[in-house]
């Protein structure tokens, strides 16, 4: 099948900086694929993530290839990539806070894309509501789909972005160290909720994180990122069980320490990323 999302020599360069933020990153997805993009603070995760949808902030220059669908986001104008955003591509953040707005209640924001985009009135975008609400097990849509974000807890608050990105059923979803802020137990539910909606709607996956047990969750290939560079790449159970590149043998090996420490506390076995499933 062919890919959905094409990235090829991405490079974004800031004024001041010596080299370039992301160096020449390359990658494909093709749909219903889960790629996890992984690596330590700072290697430029983020920025790869933006610059797929467009979104990088002022200031910042890009170059070389983001082809959505056969679209190009580089240098493409806002209007072009106002139509991308949703259909194409959706994003999911850290901080779903950030995804909300404060003083709207939630069903009015879930309805607002399909509204835009879907051009759902009345009844019709009731039921809309209420069938992505129900898609991301928020419970009582009723009364939830009244409340103001800060009435939520961080986990329905990230299940509420996460249905706004899936009002357009956008063939990307790029998920930005979506479960970070949460507490364990959210985590591996939302990881779950991810991994099923995802499937279910066979839609590609980015999901970026500096966690190799969260992305042994949900991915099924990985790209290891360092210092603006795809340093190693492969599927998830071949880049665990031989990895070539010494800062993914570093960090499977932090995993594997912090393993080990969380089983002699009597925490059980928390990072399964060397399991190579
Ligand atoms: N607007 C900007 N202007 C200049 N430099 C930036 C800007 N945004 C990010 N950077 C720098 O680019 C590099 C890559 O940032 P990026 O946010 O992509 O990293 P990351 O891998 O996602 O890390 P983290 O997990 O901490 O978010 C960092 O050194 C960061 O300081």
């Amino acid at each position: 099948m062919s890919d959905v999302l094409t990235v090829s020599g991405l490079r974004v360069l800031a004024g001041g900086a010596a080299r370039p933020l992301v160096d020449g990153v390359s990658f494909a997805v093709a749909p219903g694929e889960r790629l996890g993009l992984i690596g330590e603070s700072g290697s430029g995760k983020t920025l790869t993530a933006l610059a797929v949808a467009g979104l990088l902030p002022p200031g910042l220059r890009v170059e070389g290839s983001v082809l959505l669908g056969g679209t190009q986001v580089v240098g493409a104008p806002e209007a072009a990539l106002n139509r991308l955003r949703g259909s194409a591509v959706a994003l999911v953040f850290q901080e779903p806070l950030s995804a909300l707005d404060p003083l709207m209640r939630v069903g009015r924001q879930i309805a607002e894309p399909l509204r835009r985009h879907r051009g759902l009135r009345g009844a019709a975008l009731r039921a809309g509501v209420h069938a992505l609400m129900r898609e991301v097990a928020l419970p009582e849509p009723d009364r939830l789909a009244r409340s103001f974000p800060h009435q939520l807890s961080g986990g329905q608050r990230q299940r509420v972005a996460l249905a706004m990105a899936l009002a357009c059923d956008p063939a990307v979803l790029v998920a930005d160290e979506p479960t970070t802020a949460l507490d364990v137990t959210v985590q591996a539910e939302i990881l779950q909720l991810l991994r099923r909606v995802v499937q279910e709607r066979g839609m590609a996956l980015v999901f970026v994180t500096h966690d190799l047990a969260v992305v042994a969750e949900v991915a099924e290939r990985v790209a290891v990122m360092r210092a603006g560079r795809i340093v190693e790449e492969g599927a998830l159970a071949d880049v665990v069980a031989a990895p070539r590149h010494p800062y993914t043998r570093t960090l499977l090996d932090g995993a594997r320490r912090l393993d080990a420490a969380l089983g002699a506390a009597g925490a059980g076995a928390a990072v399964r990323a060397g399991a190579g499933r």
